[in-house]
């Protein structure tokens, strides 16, 4: 394998799977069982799971609601993402611990750096829950910000799409993929996958992103082996 430390970034997003809207258990549960093949082989694994599923702050303030609170709440949301994945991965024995930037002592520990990186060392999977805990902010850098924290050396962005391309794909039909990019490129063409606070963070840290089809069964496994599918940011 080819990575020690990994943190993975799960977009709420593509939790729907099939469904308009919430969580899809079949796609849990396929998220849960790739995470394990992983685990299995030795890699130490924290997550970060988006909302966009449920509660988008930005997407409120347009129609309307005060941009922090429904941040507050878009972070509520990445909770009831990552309880959803940490039943999965404890349902297919694997040992997690969940620790929320926003204090909910009845249903996670509080995001507590060093503790998180005993959970790791000790074989557990650590889930990291509303993002930042800080409003404006999203779980793409969120999923940077921890990375760096515990010294994880890539960030795997594990989305619906299956790598960064010159335009939007959804939008775009023509666009073409990457292989690999700089940071630079990346700010300079405007590219919208992951947001810039998240890129900048990563550039000033020198730690890699790959963003990759998570939704396909198997690809996060390949990734950990060091294969090169999907777009290689550094
Ligand atoms: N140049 C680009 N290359 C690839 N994807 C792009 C590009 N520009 C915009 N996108 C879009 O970026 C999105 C990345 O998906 P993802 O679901 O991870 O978003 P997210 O906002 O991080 O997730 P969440 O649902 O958790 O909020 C895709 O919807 C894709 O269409
Ligand atoms: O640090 C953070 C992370 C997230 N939010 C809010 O949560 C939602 C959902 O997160 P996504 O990254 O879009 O999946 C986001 O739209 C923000 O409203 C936040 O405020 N701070």
């Amino acid at each position: 394998m080819k990575y020690k430390r990994i943190l993975l970034k799960l977009s709420g997003e593509s939790l729907m799977g099939e469904k308009q809207y919430g969580i899809d258990n079949n796609r849990v549960q396929q998220y849960a069982h790739d995470i394990k093949s992983v685990f299995d082989a030795g890699i130490e694994i924290a997550v970060v799971v988006g909302g966009g599923n449920i509660f988008r702050g930005l997407s409120a303030e347009k129609s309307g609601m005060e941009r922090a609170q429904a941040d507050y709440m878009g972070m509520l949301a990445t909770v009831i993402n990552c309880m959803a994945l940490q039943t999965a991965l404890e349902g297919i024995g694997v040992e997690t611990r969940l620790q929320s930037a926003i204090k909910m002592e009845q249903i996670c520990e509080p995001y507590i750096r060093r503790r998180a990186i005993t959970h790791l060392e000790s074989g557990r999977i650590v889930i990291f829950g509303a993002g930042t805990g800080n409003p404006y902010f999203t779980t793409d850098t969120a999923a940077s910000l921890r990375a760096i924290e515990i010294k994880a050396d890539v960030v795997l962005k594990g989305t619906r799409v299956d790598g960064i391309y010159t335009a939007d794909p959804e939008k775009d039909p023509s666009a073409t993929r990457y292989d690999e990019i700089s940071f630079q490129e990346v700010y300079d063409k405007g590219l919208n996958v992951m947001d810039m606070t998240a890129i900048t963070l990563c550039q000033e840290n020198k730690l890699p992103i790959i963003v990759f089809d998570m939704n396909k069964p198997g690809n996060f496994e390949r990734i950990a082996n060091g294969e090169t599918i999907g777009t290689l940011v550094k």
